[in-house]
């Protein structure tokens, strides 16, 4: 199994979450500040993504990444190693990505003098409270959701990664530079665009059971979600996901590109 997948997934998932740092530190007001718990979850979600991606393409079509670009498969296989990409990249993000949306969702102001403090100090803080409070279950609330989220939009995703590139690249040539730009940053917004309906689920999903139960189950969170609010509320985080989408995605995959090819 071809672990330079992995590895080349680790570091252009880095290098994509310094671009897309500061829209998440806008989202979650500031207790987001570090780098280093996310580096410690996007990198190590991402290198899970391109690893399990790269080797599930390899079994369905037996061409070596060297020559994806001159043996290129078919949209198919591209979409089910996407999508199985994504199931598994969702199991490993839920703990992650529950403790996000729960510091992201905190009101209370950050340690003023005479106001309430916020329930979670930081990330650390934030799971350990979880950990106590809800179980370790509790950790992955909201991930089944997760999974319906991320294993179709992730074969969406490289399906116009790839769509793009061969698009725009004359036959059996390597898409240059500019290109692996644009169609990873399009497809990153492309990822988010479909994504972000059951994303506003999830994070809902997630949140609950923190002052009690609120939802029973997706589709109740769904149904009541729009009764209350409409069905805009399905593109609440819209232009946001888009705009953090482009530079972290178009990043990520020429990183990933060049890693590949530099090591051969
Ligand atoms: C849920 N969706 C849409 C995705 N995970 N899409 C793939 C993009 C991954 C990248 N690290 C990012 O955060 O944009």
């Amino acid at each position: 199994m071809p672990a330079e997948e992995f590895v080349a997934g680790w570091v252009s998932g880095a290098l994509g979450l310094v671009l897309g740092h500061p829209f998440d530190t806008i989202k979650v007001l500031g207790f987001f500040k570090g780098m280093s718990f996310p580096i410690a979850s996007i990198a190590l979600v991402n290198s899970v993504l391109f690893g399990v991606y790269s080797n599930v393409l390899l079994a369905l079509t037996t061409t070596p990444h060297q020559e994806r670009w001159t043996h290129p498969p078919v949209y198919m296989d591209v979409f089910i190693a996407g999508c199985l990409g994504g199931f598994v990249q969702a199991y490993c993000l839920a703990p992650f990505d529950l403790i996000k949306v729960r510091l992201q969702n905190q009101t209370e102001p950050r340690a003023q003098l005479g106001s309430p403090r916020p329930r979670y100090r930081g990330p650390l803080h934030c799971m350990t409270s979880i950990l106590q409070n809800e179980g370790p279950q509790g950790l992955f609330r909201g991930s089944g959701t997760l999974m319906l989220r991320d294993t179709p939009t992730l074969g969406i995703y490289f399906v116009s990664y790839e769509w793009l590139c061969r698009y725009y690249t004359p036959k059996d040539q390597n898409p240059n530079s500019a290109t692996v730009l644009v169609a990873g940053g399009c497809a990153g917004i492309a990822s988010w665009v479909t994504a972000t309906p059951l994303d506003v689920i999830k994070c809902r999903m997630q949140m609950d059971g923190l002052k009690g139960r609120v939802y029973h189950g997706l589709l109740d969170c769904m149904v009541s979600s729009v009764q209350q609010e409409g069905p805009q509320v399905f593109f609440r985080g819209l232009i946001i996901n888009s705009a953090r989408a482009f530079p972290v995605n178009a990043v990520t995959f020429l990183s990933y590109e060049y890693l590949l090819r530099w090591w051969g």
